[in-house]
């Protein structure tokens, strides 16, 4: 399968009613060569609002190493993503900050190629293998929890990190057999550098800079699937690996070892931290809002300790707090794209060779689609008030147009999962005016671990 890139022609009168991308101002253009990186990493919210306020929705964003433009606001986004002309492509915006690391995982496909390879994944994420799914999930989650310390001082953050990889490493590898715990830990680390090299400055496999870390940690984990790839092939299991070795489509398209390879790599890593941070940031927000808490609790423990699949999407007041959660800080709150041909975004001209930064993240904070956007309040997402109906890409965690996130009805049964677990067994609080820290060099994570106070309910229910 090879990708086509159509070629471009705008007629020449629609052309000519075009804007040009406006210019950017001399107090934007921030440092020399990086531009505005480290307003981004600083604050990548405050720097979206400016963009916005001085620009509107198609705002430049040059460096001396990137020419781009930033898209905010539903409308810009949506017309990114449904990228109804295919103008869009994601792996040469993508390749740039992950394509190393993550390369030929499916975000990192495009067009026809994509298409074919997204229809043989599809098959890895039905209904049934949902199902499936979560019955395997609960025991992963109990075992995974069950050493966790108590205390005020209990930092979720990496707690969490270490169950997501727990669950990761029996979900999606099926058991890591012929690995110890500290190798384990050795390809845990091996993920997040490839995670973090998104922010490498040094786009280059230069030793000690992130970029040279994530090479080898990328061999890492090439052969640690490799090792497991044989006995995969042979034996038909319910995990994500097997799963990927043996689903084919209708007429019979299956997936080499190599797609294998690196669709693994690239889905436990969107699994992995993604999940976490939805997670984190749930028990943060809970934390501060006992009456959430005990009403999420009152659902869990209606239900009994191993809910099926229909029980879990069942949990309504957890739905809305994690569509919350999702919406105050999003995982990914900016998607990558790069114009491949000559384009329009809101009757802006963009062209071919544009790197596009569609802020999702923004979207979600605008008061013109939310009431108090910065207040936590996840009744907005009852169906008596459905603010984020208010526009088709106002909440748009999960992406959209034909790249939208292909794991989002697994990640809301893993966080869910995860969740009423963790409101059965315990209790939390977390200081009301705690603001997380976040680490915004790839996906914002809180630099100081969230830290809250965990307590084990008296009978583990
Ligand atoms: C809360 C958790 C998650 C969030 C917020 C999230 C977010 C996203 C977003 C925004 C995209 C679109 C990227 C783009 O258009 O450039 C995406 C794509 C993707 N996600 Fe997720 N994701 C989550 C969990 C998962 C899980 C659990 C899996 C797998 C089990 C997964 C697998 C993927 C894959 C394979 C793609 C690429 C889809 C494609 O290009 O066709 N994600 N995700």
């Amino acid at each position: 399968m090879t990708s086509t890139i159509e070629p471009a022609a705008p007629p020449a009168a629609a052309v000519a009613e075009l804007k040009p991308i406006p210019d950017q101002l001399r107090s934007d253009r921030g440092l020399p060569l990086i531009g505005r990186v480290f307003d981004f990493i600083k604050d990548p919210l405050a720097l979206m609002r400016h963009q916005w306020e001085t620009y509107g929705p198609v705002s430049p964003l040059y460096s001396a190493l990137d020419q781009g433009v930033m898209l905010l606001g539903p409308d810009a986004c949506e017309e990114a993503l449904r990228n109804k002309d295919k103008a869009f492509a994601n792996e040469p915006a993508w390749g740039k900050i992950v394509g190393p690391f993550f390369h030929r995982g499916l975000m990192l496909l495009d067009f026809d190629e994509h298409h074919g390879h997204r229809r043989i994944m599809q098959e890895a994420f039905t209904r049934d293998r949902l199902a499936a799914y979560t019955a395997r999930m609960h025991p992963a989650i109990e075992q995974g929890m069950a050493g966790w310390a108590t205390g005020p001082r209990f930092k979720a953050y990496p707690a969490l990190k270490q169950l997501t990889l727990d669950i990761a490493a029996d979900i999606f590898m099926g058991g890591a057999q012929d690995t110890s715990r500290a190798e384990m830990d050795h390809v845990n680390k091996a993920f997040i550098d490839c995670v973090q090299a998104a922010a490498g400055i040094v786009r280059a496999n230069v030793p000690l800079t992130r970029w040279g870390k994530a090479y080898r940690s990328r061999k890492v984990l090439e052969r640690f699937l490799r090792h497991y790839l044989p006995a995969k092939r042979a034996t038909r299991t319910d995990d994500i690996f097997s799963v990927l070795c043996h689903i084919e489509t209708e007429d019979g398209e299956r997936f080499s070892d190599d797609d294998v390879v690196n669709h693994m790599i690239f889905l436990m890593m969107a699994a992995h931290d993604t999940s976490t941070i939805t997670t984190s940031t749930m028990l943060q927000y809970l934390g501060q809002h006992p009456e959430w808490q005990e009403r999420c609790r009152a659902e869990a423990l209606a239900l009994g300790p191993e809910p099926t699949l229909p029980e879990i999407e069942g949990l309504h007041a957890l739905d809305w707090v994690m569509k919350e959660a999702l919406r105050l800080r999003a995982p990914v709150p900016l998607l990558m794209r790069r114009a491949v041909k000559d384009t329009a975004i809101q009757g802006y001209r963009i062209p071919a060779g544009t790197d596009v930064m569609v802020g999702v993240q923004f979207s979600h904070v605008m008061e013109e689609y939310w009431t108090n956007p910065m207040v936590f309040d996840p009744e907005r997402f009852s169906p008596e008030r459905r603010e984020d109906k208010s526009h088709r890409y106002a909440w748009e965690p999960f992406g959209g147009g034909v790249h939208k996130c292909i794991g989002l009805y697994f990640a809301g049964m893993e966080v869910k999962a995860i969740m009423h677990r963790l409101l059965r067994n315990y209790h939390w609080t977390v200081d009301p005016g705690y603001r997380a820290p976040l680490d915004n060099h790839s996906l914002p994570f809180p630099k100081d671990g969230q830290p809250l106070h965990l307590v084990r309910n008296r009978s583990t229910r």
